[in-house]
């Protein structure tokens, strides 16, 4: 195998968190970097999840608002092109553009499966040989997530997320069992296709991490574009014939039957979206005595980023924490003083369905949990006359939890049309700990969906509004 070669930061998983974390690490530097991937370089979130998924639901979001808005006609779906969209945004599984960015930026790539192989060092398994390397300051693991499938479904091939956001062949029935991001995501995108969906959902609610309001939002709206939602619907069973795998997105076998709370369910195709885990497994951290369960307690020349890390499993929230650790880990390796990042950092996500559901910090019930005293605002969607222009069959509400001692929002929820891009504001005001007395400076344009946050910050007592408030009730 030869003498290792050397760089100063060794990344197993070219994702966007690895990439993030390469850039960040070497760029202005005169350290260098390897990315090891076995796949593509670009990762999952490129070409099998956030990619694919936003350009699925993207034309079907705005073929559903122009079919409540007055004044145009014709807005029509059409499936073949709409696959053709998702195949151009994926470039067609086609990693070229992204290598071509890595070796730009210096950074070397290299296909193959990386494993640890002791302290400091990697092996890489290759088409045709096997590759050493050694970490000068840092061994990255940003090898990402998979998908978690419960036992009764395993014998029955069915789909994961792969199979949804590379679909090609568009089941009559499909049964997705889960009711979290991926379940409902995946669910607007099947039903558009012309899939009969039937959402199988163990818990009481959807989205479960997010606001109960929005969890009701997202479900009435799945029901009214023709989705069957059952909820607390345990699946006992599960039997299929001829289950193999057939390829990503295409029918892997005979119909599938559920048993369902005692009822029987005949699909032609089960999505399983049941979460997913860190994938650690086959990283080689047994050749330097660990496991994935201690892998808490490793030595610092072992780093975890993105998916990987059992932080949450968002591609923005892993790229910040690739750019901040890139750069931090740079600072010591070149003796500066290393960059400080604050200790709480507000996580946002967007949920985009139809309504989308995009939320930030804390939820009202986590805030009730953290603070001793908690004010929450809450308007309808249709009270901002900006937001309500937007469609004319706008549903939706906004809210907003503030802590009364600081006078700053913690959290936010907004769900509605394009709530999406209305969360960077809350973000900002969470992040910046911005009280609402010197919020209510921050003018939103008329009339703009963002006119939201003149309704809301009306929506909180007096005092809080003009700053003049204590620790009182
Ligand atoms: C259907 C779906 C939709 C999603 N949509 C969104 C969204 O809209 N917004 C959002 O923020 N997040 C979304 N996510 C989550 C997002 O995809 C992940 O958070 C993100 O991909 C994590 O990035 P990562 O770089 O940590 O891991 P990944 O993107 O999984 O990349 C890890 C890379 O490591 C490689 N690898 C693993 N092990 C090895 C090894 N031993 N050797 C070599 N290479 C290895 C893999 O091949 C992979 O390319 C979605 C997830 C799914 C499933
Ligand atoms: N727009 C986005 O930001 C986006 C989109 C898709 C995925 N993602 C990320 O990917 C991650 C994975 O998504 P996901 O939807 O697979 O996971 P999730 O954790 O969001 O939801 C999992 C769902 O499966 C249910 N479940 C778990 N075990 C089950 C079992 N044995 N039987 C039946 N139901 C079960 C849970 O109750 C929950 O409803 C998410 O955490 C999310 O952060 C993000």
């Amino acid at each position: 195998m030869g003498t290792p070669e050397v760089f100063d930061f060794v990344v197993i998983g070219a994702g966007p968190v690895g990439e993030n974390f390469a850039q960040y690490a070497t760029e202005g530097t005169d350290l260098t970097a390897v990315l090891i991937e076995q796949e593509l370089v670009g990762g999952e979130c490129s070409y099998w999840a956030c990619m694919p998924s936003k350009a699925l639901l993207r034309p079907i979001e705005v073929e559903t608002t122009a079919q409540h808005l007055p004044g145009v006609r014709g807005a029509e779906l059409d499936p073949e092109a709409l696959l053709a969209r998702r195949d151009d945004w994926v470039s067609h599984y086609d990693d070229t553009g992204q290598v071509d960015w890595a070796e730009g930026a210096g950074i070397r790539v290299i296909r193959g499966v990386g494993r640890l192989s002791g302290e400091r060092q990697v092996t890489v398994e290759t088409a045709d040989r096997m590759v050493v390397l050694e970490a000068r300051q840092a061994v990255v693991l940003a090898t990402g997530s998979e998908a978690v499938v419960p036992e009764v479904y395993a014998a029955s091939a069915p789909w994961g997320s792969r199979d949804a956001t590379g679909v090609r062949e568009v089941p009559a029935r499909l049964a997705i069992v889960g009711g979290g991001v991926v379940a409902c995501e995946a669910a607007v995108w099947m039903n558009a296709l012309g899939s009969e969906v039937t959402m199988l959902v163990r818990g009481d609610r959807l989205l479960p991490r997010t606001e109960p309001f929005a969890s009701d939002l997202v479900r009435d709206a799945l029901v009214d574009s023709g989705i069957d939602v059952r909820l607390e619907a345990d699946v006992s069973e599960c039997r299929r014939d001829d289950a193999r795998d057939a390829g990503v997105g295409r029918i892997h076998g005979g119909e599938v039957q559920l048993t369902v709370a005692g009822d029987e369910v005949v699909v032609d195709e089960l999505l399983v979206a049941t979460g997913r885990q860190p994938r650690l497994a086959d990283v080689g951290l047994e050749t330097v005595g660990l496991e994935p369960r201690g892998i808490a307690d490793r030595p610092d020349w072992l780093v975890l980023v993105g998916d990987v890390s059992g932080e949450a499993p968002l591609t923005h929230w892993g790229k910040y924490r690739a750019r901040v650790l890139g750069e931090q880990l740079a600072a010591r390796a070149e003796g500066r003083p290393e960059p400080v990042a604050p200790d709480e950092v507000p996580v946002p996500q967007v949920v985009f369905t139809d309504p989308q559901v995009a939320s930030v910090g804390l939820t009202e019930e986590a805030a009730r949990k953290a603070c001793a005293n908690v004010v929450v605002a809450k308007v309808d969607w249709s009270s901002a006359g900006g937001a309500a222009l937007l469609r004319d069959d706008a549903t939706g509400a906004a809210q907003i939890v503030v802590d009364r001692a600081s006078g700053c929002v913690v959290g936010a929820t907004f769900v509605g049309s394009g709530a999406g891009e209305l969360i960077h504001a809350a973000t900002i005001a969470v992040a910046g700990r911005v009280p609402v007395h010197v919020l209510r400076h921050a003018v939103p344009s008329y009339p703009t969906a963002s006119e939201l946050w003149l309704r809301l910050l009306e929506s909180l007592p007096q005092d809080l509004r003009r700053g003049t408030v204590g620790a009182q009730d």
